[in-house]
């Protein structure tokens, strides 16, 4: 697995203002969605181009288009549905595959409760989108069920990585390639990641519990 953090001046603009603790759930939403564009630049920098030709005002034009695999976007339920405007701003006729997934806040073990995968899976690329990568246990499931269900062409965007997070995947999917608009410094002993965004879900879905 390579792991790709986007040195970009915009996304580290938007992710500073992202980390802020007050900013309201439509401005996180609208961060999270326009980190997710130039991610998703970034991440399909690589699709393959094949030429074709139009009729154009002059004539017969020739002109490139994407080749080869279509994209199936993985939104990893929920937090993951806020970077989904984000993707399909730039790839809009993906077809998405959502994946119900949450982790269980003691244990920190991915339960998966929803599994809703597009067909055709061994001819298209997956495109897994998620926050918050931390311990990795709800990305390695994810990649598992794609895997199962045949495909083999897997990518994954998030805004934040922890370093652990990156080696589970690393170890446990080698082929898996990561593009994240930040790794942070690790861990606390609640499976947060820190400085992270807090819990990216809550701050999408504006669900934060009142403290007592
Ligand atoms: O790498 P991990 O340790 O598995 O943690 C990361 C997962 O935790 C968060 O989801 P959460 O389970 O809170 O569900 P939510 O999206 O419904 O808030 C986040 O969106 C990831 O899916
Ligand atoms: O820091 C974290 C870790 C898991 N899930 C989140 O939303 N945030
Ligand atoms: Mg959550």
């Amino acid at each position: 697995m390579a792991i790709y953090e986007i040195q970009h001046p915009l996304i580290k603009h938007k992710m500073g203002l992202m980390r802020k603790a007050d900013l309201s759930t439509k401005s996180f939403r609208e961060l999270a969605r326009e980190v997710t564009n130039l991610l998703t630049y970034e991440a399909t920098k690589d699709f393959e181009l094949e030429h074709s030709s139009v009729d154009g005002w002059c004539g017969r034009v020739v002109v490139q288009k994407i080749a080869g695999k279509k994209v199936t976007v993985v939104p990893i339920l929920r937090a993951g549905i806020g970077m989904l405007e984000g993707v399909l701003d730039l790839i809009p006729g993906a077809k998405v595959s959502a994946v119900g997934i949450a982790r269980n806040e003691e244990t920190l073990e991915a339960g998966t409760y929803l599994e809703k995968l597009v067909g055709d899976l061994d001819q298209r690329m997956a495109m897994i989108i998620d926050p918050m990568l931390a311990t990795g246990g709800s990305l390695v499931a994810t990649i598992d069920m794609l895997k199962r269900a045949g495909c083999k062409d897997i990518r994954a965007l998030t805004l934040v990585s922890a370093p652990e997070g990156i080696a589970r995947v690393t170890n446990t999917h080698p082929d898996v390639d990561v593009y994240t608009a930040s790794i942070d410094q690790g861990l606390n002993e609640d499976g947060y990641i820190i400085p992270g965004l807090g819990d990216a879900g809550d701050r999408l879905f504006g669900t934060k519990q009142k403290e007592e």
